[in-house]
């Protein structure tokens, strides 16, 4: 197995933060940033100066910490958004225009080489005054591949330190990534970066692809928060990659502490299903599963729980079997006959069946009354 090289950009605080109704405080996204640091992530993008007042002030506070990790932030190819970056002290920026012709007619009322020499001009500026740049190319996978090939190029020429590839609008097939990623490649002299969105519920696999395709750095928000659908969740590419790229650089016992943080500062609830820490990911009801699971954990788990800092647990419900049963009597310290146990695990179904759920305390009951019948 060939690893690739890579560095995640985490925008959750930016990408993230415009989810709509979603508005992180300045303690919220330190703290956010915190922990995205502890897990040994590269670049955080703490937000995008020119939204407000207090977003600036919050970025600069973000910066003020003075994490491991490198701090970015958004700017426009306008002028007034360089300056307000350079205020904010940042590590990086990202200088995005939108590059497709939809784009480019519906918001700039401009052609391809005015919108291209306007932001290469909006380049110089930054790379002039120090900062490094993040050449982006908004909506990039609507673009002609040409005029993408001759943004980048010259967007390298003029000192941009990355190129970046965003699949804005989530239209992109993991192998329609690979192809554009290989063919972007071949001629690109700075490291690409790609930013997935979600509406194909694709996002984290076109990031793990475009990988493996050789992009570097990859976009990423917590619980995959973002625009619409979201954007590659960090849980699942940071997984993706410790199990198919021995990437095993950051602590990923941290993913389910953060996840819930960003649930609680976002309000945005985590999906029970949700890869890595979605309540139900290491969740079991199912009687065959149990059997073996008790077994071997590996049967029915393709990582253990405590790598992403989560817990297994066992659940009672219509699809137990025996064995489930048996072990969750003996782990909860009950001892019941064979005949018990059968009833048990009838009254069990039926309950589940008439949509009850089996908490411990409703286990006790039916332990009690399947008991005080027998006697
Ligand atoms: C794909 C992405 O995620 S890009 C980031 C999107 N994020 C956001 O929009 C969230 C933050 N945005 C905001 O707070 C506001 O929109 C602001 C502060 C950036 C701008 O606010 P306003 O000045 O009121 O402009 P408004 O939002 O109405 O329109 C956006 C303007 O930016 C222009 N614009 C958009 N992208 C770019 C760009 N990359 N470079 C230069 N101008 C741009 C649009 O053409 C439009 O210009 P116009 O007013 O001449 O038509
Ligand atoms: O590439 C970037 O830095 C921003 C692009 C973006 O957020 C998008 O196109 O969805």
């Amino acid at each position: 197995m060939k690893s690739f090289p890579i560095e995640i950009c985490d925008v959750t605080l930016r990408d993230g933060e415009q989810t709509p109704g979603v508005s992180f405080t300045c303690k919220e996204k330190q703290d956010i940033a915190q922990s995205l640091s502890d897990i040994g992530i590269e670049i955080i993008e703490a937000g995008f100066p020119s939204v407000s007042t207090e977003e600036k002030k919050t970025i600069k506070a973000i910066v003020e910490m003075e994490l491991p990790s490198r701090i970015c932030c958004l700017a426009r190819c306008v002028q007034s958004d360089i300056d307000a970056a350079l205020d904010c002290g940042v590590d990086l920026v990202s200088i995005f225009f939108a590059t497709s012709d939809l784009h480019i007619r519906v918001k700039y009322h401009k052609t391809r080489e005015q919108m291209l020499d306007t932001a290469l001009s909006m380049l110089d500026y930054a790379v002039d005054h120090g900062l490094s740049v993040r050449f982006s190319a908004e909506d990039a996978s609507r673009t002609d591949i040409g005029f993408l090939k001759q943004m980048y190029r010259e967007g390298a020429e003029r000192g941009a330190a990355y190129s970046s590839f965003a699949d804005t609008i989530g239209c992109m097939t993991p192998i329609m990534m690979y192809d554009v990623v290989r063919e972007i490649k071949k001629d690109l002299k700075n490291p690409l970066c790609v930013h997935c969105h979600n509406d194909l519920g694709f996002a984290s696999a076109n990031t793990f692809t475009a990988s493996q395709a050789g992009a570097f750095q990859l976009h990423t928000t917590v619980n995959g928060i973002g625009e619409r659908c979201g954007n590659a969740s960090l849980e699942e590419v940071l997984v993706a990659l410790r199990m198919h790229n021995k990437t095993d650089r950051y602590d990923l016992t941290e993913l389910t502490k953060l996840s819930k943080l960003v649930e609680q500062y976002s309000g945005v609830l985590v999906a029970k299903t949700k890869p890595v820490v979605g309540e139900h990911a290491f969740v079991h009801e199912s009687g065959i599963h149990i059997a073996a699971l008790i077994k071997d954990p590996q049967t029915y788990e393709y990582y253990p729980p405590e790598m992403v800092g989560a817990k297994q647990k066992l659940m009672l419900g219509k699809h137990t079997g025996r064995k489930g049963l048996e072990h969750i009597l003996t782990t909860l310290g009950y001892t019941c006959s064979n005949e018990q146990t059968d009833e048990i695990l009838e009254k069990i179904k039926a309950a589940a069946e008439a949509k009850q759920s089996i908490t411990a305390e409703y286990l006790s009951e039916i332990i009690a009354e399947t008991r005080s019948s027998a006697s």
